[in-house]
C-alpha cells in the first residue's frame, strides 16, 4: 500500500489529517491498543473510588448517594462492618485491579509498538522504492548524506511519535471523557475550580509549539547537513589523506557540527521554558483544587473520602494535559520529519511523462541511431548538440574526444538516464522514449566510467545482473575480461570478499570484474565507458582480441582516450564541445587532419618510447596477482 502524505498540490498534509493518513492500514491495531488502554484506565479510576468508599462507608460510616454500586458490593460481601474487620479485602481488590491494569497497559504498548514499527517499515520501503525510481536529474541534485538522514533519522522521529503518542492521545481523551463526568457528579463547583487552568494550559501549549516549530526544522536540517559532510568525508577519506587535508576537513566538519549543537541547545533552552511554565501551571491547578476542596471540607459540604477520590481523579486528568505539551512537541518534530520524507516521495519518477511503453517480446538486434540529438544538463549551454550517427547490429562504434566533450552523456542518453531535449535516439528503429525502461536497459551490458562494485564476493559482483548464472558462464565471462586467472590466485577464488566499492582490488582488477559482469549478461549491445583505462597494455590488447571475437554478434560502443582501444572499431566518432567534428575509420581518420591524427601521432610516439624503455629493463609488464 502506497502512502500519500500530501494533497493534490503536493503540499504535505498537516495536523490530524497527516496522522490519520500515516496510520492507515494500522488503525485497527491502534483501536485495540486504545481499547486495552480504556480497560486499564477504567481499572485505574475504580481504584480511588474503592479507597473513597472504604474511607467514607466502611471506616467513617458516612454512606454517599453517588457510590451505590460500590456500596452494594460492600453489602454483598458482608457489609461495612465485616469489610472494616477485613481491610485486606479492599486492599487486595485495589492491588488486583492495579495488576490487571498493568497487563492491559502492557498489551496496548505492545500493539502500539507493533503498529508504529509496521508503519515505519512501510515508510522506509516506500522511500527506498521511490529513490530507486527517482529521475536522474533529481538524484543529481540530492546529497547522499541528507537522503540517508531522511530515510533513517526522520523515520525514527516518526516512529517515536507513533509508538508513544497516538495511544497517549487516546488515553487522554478517554481519561477526560470518563473522569470528568465522575468529578462533575461528585461536586460541580469543585470540578470547575479544578479545571480552571486546563484550557489555558492547552491554549498555551498549542500557541507555543506553533511559534517554535521552525526550530524543529532548523535542527533537522542542521543534522542533515552534518550527515552529508560526514558521509562525503568518509567516502573520500583517501583523497583527504593523500592531499593532507585533515585539518581543512576537520575545520569544515566543525561548522555544521557547531550549527547542529547550537540549534539543538536553542531548541532545548526554549523547550525547557515551555516545560517549566506548563509544570508550574499544572501544579498551580492542583494547588487551586487542594485549597478549594479543603475550604469545602471545612464547611462540611464534601467528605474526606470525596476529596481523596477527587484529587486522585484530578491527577489523572492533569497527566494527559501535561502530556499535551510533550505530544505537541514530538508532533512538531514529526511533522517536520514527515515533510522532509514527503519531499522525497513527491519527487517525480523517471517514468513520469512516459507516453508509450513498448515491451517487444524479443531482444533487439543492436541497431543504434542518433538523429539530430541535442541535450543540456543545465540551461546555460547544450552538453551535446545535433548528434547524428548510426551503428549497425554487430558493429563497433568508438567515441573519442577531450574530457568533458559529452561522450558519457551520449551513453547516458542511450540508456535513458536522461531524455534528449530534441532529436531522437532509436534502437532497431524504435524510439527509446517509447520503450519500457526495464526492457531498454536489459538490451545493454554496461561498464560505467567509475565501475561500482558491491562489498560482496567477486562471484556475486559478476553475476549481479544474472543471479542464476552457472559457474562455467561466470568463468567464461571472467576469461574474456582477462581476470579469471587473477581471481583464481586469490585465497578464496570467486568467493573472495572485495570490501566496500571493491576496495581490496586494484583499479584495473575492478574494471575487469565490472567488464565480466557486463559480458555475462550477454546483451545485444555492450557499452564500455573508459572501461579499460586502468588496465595495462598487454591485458587491454587481450581483452580487445576477445571482444573482437564477438564482432558481428554484439554491437559495441566504446569510449576511450587510448587510441589502441579504439583503432579496431568499424566507426569512430570524434566529439569536441558536444559536437561531432570527425567521423570515419582508423584509416580514414589518420589520413585526415584533425584531433584523431594529432592524438595518434602523440600516442604512437609515446608507446614506442615506452616499449624501448621496457625492453631495456627486461620487464614485460606482468601483473602482480595480489590476494584480495
Ligand atoms: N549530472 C550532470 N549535471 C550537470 N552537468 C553535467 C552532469 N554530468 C556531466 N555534466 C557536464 O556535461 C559535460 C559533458 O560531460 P561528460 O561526462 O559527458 O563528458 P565526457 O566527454 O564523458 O568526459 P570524460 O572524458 O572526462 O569522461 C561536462 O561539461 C560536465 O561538466
Amino acid at each position: 500500500m502506497t502512502l500519500k502524505l500530501h494533497d493534490a498540490s503536493g503540499k504535505t498534509l498537516s495536523g490530524p489529517k497527516l496522522v490519520w493518513t500515516l496510520i492507515s492500514g494500522f488503525r485497527s491495531m491502534y483501536l485495540w491498543a486504545a481499547l486495552a488502554l480504556f480497560v486499564a484506565t477504567a481499572f485505574q479510576f475504580v481504584i480511588p473510588l474503592i479507597g473513597s468508599a472504604t474511607i467514607d462507608y466502611v471506616l467513617m460510616d458516612q454512606p454517599k448517594h453517588d457510590e451505590p454500586l460500590l456500596q452494594s458490593v460492600i453489602t454483598l460481601i458482608g457489609g461495612p462492618q465485616r469489610v472494616g474487620q477485613n481491610l485486606w479485602i479492599p486492599a487486595v481488590a485495589m492491588l488486583a485491579l492495579a495488576a490487571l491494569g498493568g497487563l492491559f497497559n502492557y498489551y496496548q504498548k505492545l500493539a502500539a509498538a507493533k503498529a508504529s514499527d509496521g508503519i515505519c517499515k512501510r515508510l522506509k520501503d516506500q522511500l527506498y522504492d521511490h529513490i530507486q525510481r527517482m529521475s536522474n536529474r533529481h538524484l543529481d541534485q540530492t546529497q547522499t548524506g541528507d537522503l540517508v538522514q531522511r530515510c533513517t533519522s526522520d523515520v525514527e522521529t516518526t516512529r517515536i511519535f507513533l509508538a508513544a503518542h497516538i495511544v497517549e492521545i487516546g488515553r487522554g481523551l478517554i481519561l477526560i471523557a470518563t473522569v470528568l463526568p465522575i468529578m462533575l457528579s461528585m461536586h460541580v463547583g469543585l470540578t470547575i475550580a479544578s479545571m480552571a487552568l486546563i484550557p489555558v494550559i492547552i491554549l498555551y501549549s498549542y500557541l507555543y509549539i506553533k511559534k517554535v516549530k521552525h526550530l524543529f526544522t532548523e535542527v533537522d536540517e542542521a543534522e542533515g547537513r552534518l550527515t552529508s559532510v560526514v558521509q562525503e568525508n568518509i567516502t573520500g577519506i583517501r583523497v583527504v589523506r593523500a592531499f593532507g587535508r585533515h585539518d581543512f576537513e576537520i575545520a569544515k566538519f566543525e561548522k555544521p557540527n557547531a550549527e547542529y549543537r547550537d540549534s539543538s541547545i536553542k531548541l532545548i533552552n526554549i523547550m525547557s521554558w515551555f516545560w517549566s511554565v506548563a509544570d508550574i501551571a499544572s501544579l498551580t491547578q492542583i494547588g487551586i483544587a487542594l485549597i478549594a476542596s479543603s475550604y469545602l471540607a471545612m464547611q462540611g459540604s464534601v467528605t474526606i473520602g470525596t476529596i481523596f477520590a477527587f484529587l486522585a481523579l484530578l491527577n489523572m486528568v492533569l497527566w494527559p494535559v501535561r502530556m499535551i505539551g510533550r505530544i505537541l512537541t514530538d508532533f512538531g518534530k514529526t511533522a517536520v520529519a514527515l515533510q522532509r520524507i514527503n519531499e522525497i516521495l513527491t519527487q517525480p519518477f523517471e517514468t513520469e511523462g512516459d507516453q508509450v511503453t513498448l515491451t517487444p517480446d524479443r531482444p533487439v538486434s543492436g541497431r543504434i541511431e542518433f538523429d539530430k540529438v541535442t541535450f543540456a544538463h543545465n540551461e546555460t549551454e547544450p552538453t551535446v548538440q545535433d548528434i547524428s550517427l548510426q551503428v549497425e547490429p554487430g558493429e563497433t562504434l568508438a567515441i573519442l574526444g577531450p574530457s568533458g566533450s559529452g561522450k558519457t552523456t551520449l551513453m547516458h542518453l542511450l540508456l535513458r538516464f536522461y531524455d534528449c531535449d530534441s532529436g531522437s535516439i532509436k534502437l532497431d528503429g524504435m524510439d527509446v522514449k517509447e520503450l519500457d525502461r526495464a526492457y531498454l536497459r536489459a538490451q545493454f551490458g554496461v561498464v560505467l566510467q567509475e565501475p561500482f562494485l558491491y562489498s560482496r564476493s567477486i562471484r556475486n559482483n559478476i553475476q549481479f545482473g544474472v543471479s542464476d548464472a552457472q559457474q562455467s558462464d561466470i568463468e567464461a565471462a571472467a576469461n574474456m575480461a582477462c581476470i579469471h586467472e587473477t581471481i583464481q590466485n586469490f585465497s578464496d577464488g570467486y568467493d573472495t570478499e572485495i570490501g566496500e566499492k571493491g576496495i581490496t582490488l586494484s583499479g584495473g582488477q575492478r574494471q575487469r570484474v565490472a567488464l565480466s559482469r557486463a559480458i555475462l549478461r550477454n546483451p545485444p549491445i555492450l557499452l564500455l565507458d573508459d572501461a579499460l583505462s586502468a588496465v595495462d597494455n598487454e591485458t587491454e590488447s587481450s581483452i580487445i582480441d576477445a571482444l573482437q571475437n564477438r564482432h558481428g554478434k554484439q554491437t559495441t560502443v566504446v569510449i576511450a582516450h587510448r587510441l589502441s582501444t579504439l583503432a579496431h572499431a568499424d566507426k569512430i566518432v570524434v566529439l569536441e564541445n558536444g559536437k561531432i567534428t570527425q567521423f570515419g575509420t582508423h584509416q580514414s581518420l589518420t589520413a585526415e587532419d584533425g584531433l584523431y591524427r594529432r592524438l595518434w601521432a602523440i600516442q604512437t610516439q609515446l608507446e614506442a618510447t615506452l616499449a624501448k624503455e621496457t625492453e631495456g629493463r627486461g620487464d614485460h609488464g606482468r601483473e602482480t596477482t595480489t590476494s584480495a
